[in-house]
């Protein structure tokens, strides 16, 4: 279809109707070879000049027209004449008629029954379908072919049967007007100071204000779906009573990302491999002397109930900073806090959504920085059931109701247990987060009162990033590969929280 401009259009349309008494836009389409919606789009702009140049009026019309399967009956002839068709003269076995046709033999089988056309001789077997008529007419396909003559009946009968549907046609009416022109004149879209001096304002015609008109998006910035994602799970958080960790430090002492918590000074994950030192400063600043005192003993020597690792503890590796690989270090220093409050112990819940560093293989979904959220109970006489029933109400908020346990090993945590959802577009159980109540050789030390027990659990924010964006790897989501585009046609995000 050729595309003229607009102002092309408009005057085509006006010299068209100028040598007839009326035209509808439909009709209009089908003989300029456009798309309907651009004469319409053209008409508005001739109505843009005054109403009297053009009369329009709004014409609703109902039409029959065959669906694809009317038109194939209306082309093929209908089912049950292509099943009566198909049984030879000595008969067919009912299997064999129906095996080739599918829903519509089934379907024509019992219609051209209902007919009389055919019927079952069961005096031989197995059963044969056989003709009970020579011939027969096929109505249906004839009707189908002459819509104008159908009976209101009938078409309730064929729109039942999906052969005919009715569609609603909109168009427009056209009219010469009182003031009807075959040209128009440029309407002035800006006054200037120019028409104003010279007068010659007067004379010009100037085109209507609309008001309807969508303005010019404005510019703006655009929050990165990590944001978006985050900030729904900070409100899941409040309406739950958390309150937020500080987390505005990426450097970390080894002490309170691995020390405090109880993780040996030879565990793996404090090797090179998985963490980031900080060349410079290496060591970090004064650490409380007291409670280092206390986790240098439950390390080496034991406490509270507990053996230790009975290994020889040492300052100078506790003081290496690093960049934290996970926000559990925030946690172990916001409870040393809580701890030490002079009023005594009081009940908290606390969570933190933040960065961590790993120095890990870079995949489809692994980077070496990536966010955490967690979330941390202190209050007195919690149970494993607590955090099972916690973790139910958080997850629920997020929009997941079905989840399992794993027990597992964290050095921090005892019972830990590995989070499962199950994913009803993936089909199976995926692995959501990581839980547990922190150890006795990890609170004691702190000073909290011994009836008291701390629940935590913790998930990264790029997976659930992930999968509700639909982001298969995460190089599209974070990093120098990143199509902005992305960002800024991102949706907001809603979990479907209550
Ligand atoms: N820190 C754990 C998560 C976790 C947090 C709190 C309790 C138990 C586990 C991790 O990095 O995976």
């Amino acid at each position: 279809m050729s595309s003229p401009e607009p102002s092309e259009l408009t005057e085509r349309i006006l010299k068209y109707l100028e040598g007839v008494e009326q035209v509808d836009s439909l009709q209009l389409a089908k003989e300029f070879g456009i798309e309907h919606q651009k004469i319409v789009g053209a008409v508005k702009s001739i109505q843009a000049h005054g109403e009297r140049l053009l009369h329009v009026e709004s014409v609703t019309r109902k039409s029959l027209e065959l669906t694809e399967e009317g038109q194939a009956v209306a082309q093929g002839g209908s089912h049950e004449a292509n099943v009566f068709a198909a049984v030879p003269e000595q008969g067919i076995k009912r299997t064999e008629l129906l095996a080739a046709g599918g829903v519509s033999a089934q379907l024509g089988f019992s219609k051209a029954m209902s007919l009389g056309w055919l019927w079952l001789d069961r005096s031989v077997q197995p059963t044969l379908v056989r003709r009970k008529v020579g011939a027969i007419v096929d109505e249906v396909r004839e009707q189908l072919l002459q819509l104008a003559e159908l009976s209101a009946k009938d078409v309730a009968e064929y729109k039942k049967r999906k052969l005919l549907q009715e569609l609603t046609i909109k168009s427009l009416l056209l009219s010469k007007g009182a003031e009807f022109s075959t040209t128009l004149t440029k309407l002035e879209t800006d006054l200037t100071t120019d028409m104003l001096a010279s007068g010659q304002w007067q004379q010009l015609q100037f085109k209507p204000y609309n008001f309807d008109a969508l303005g010019a998006a404005p510019v703006r910035g655009q929050l990165h779906p990590l944001l978006k994602v985050r900030s729904e799970f900070r409100q899941i958080f409040l309406e739950m009573g958390f309150s937020e960790m500080a987390t505005n430090n990426y450097v970390e002492a080894s002490f309170w990302n691995f020390d405090a918590l109880f993780q040996p000074q030879q565990h793996p994950a404090r090797d090179a491999h998985d963490t980031f030192f900080v060349k410079q400063p290496a060591q970090c600043g004064p650490l409380p002397e007291d409670y280092v005192q206390r986790v240098a003993t439950v390390h080496s020597v034991g406490g509270y109930g507990s053996r230790g690792y009975g290994y020889k503890w040492q300052l100078a590796e506790a003081e290496k900073n690093l960049l934290r690989t996970h926000t559990t270090a925030v946690s172990a220093r916001t409870l040393y806090q809580l701890a030490k409050q002079p009023n005594g112990f009081k009940p908290a819940k606390y969570f933190s959504i933040d960065k961590v560093f790993r120095n890990e293989a870079l995949d489809a979904t692994h980077l070496a920085e990536f966010h955490q959220v967690e979330g941390v109970i202190a209050n007195v006489g919690l149970t494993l059931g607590d955090l099972i029933g916690t973790l139910h109400e958080f997850f629920r908020k997020l929009g997941i109701s079905e989840l399992q346990f794993k027990p597992t090993y964290n050095p921090y945590t005892e019972p830990s247990m590995e989070v499962y959802c199950y994913h009803p577009g993936l089909a199976k159980w995926i692995e959501v987060g990581n839980s547990g109540i922190f150890r006795p050789e990890l609170v004691l030390p702190m000073g909290l009162p011994p009836d008291v027990n701390v629940l935590a659990w913790g998930l990264s924010l790029e997976r659930p990033t992930m999968i509700k964006y639909g982001i298969n790897n995460i190089r599209d989501l974070v990093g120098p590969k990143v199509d902005l585009k992305m960002v800024e046609e991102g949706p907001i995000c809603r979990l479907d929280h209550d």
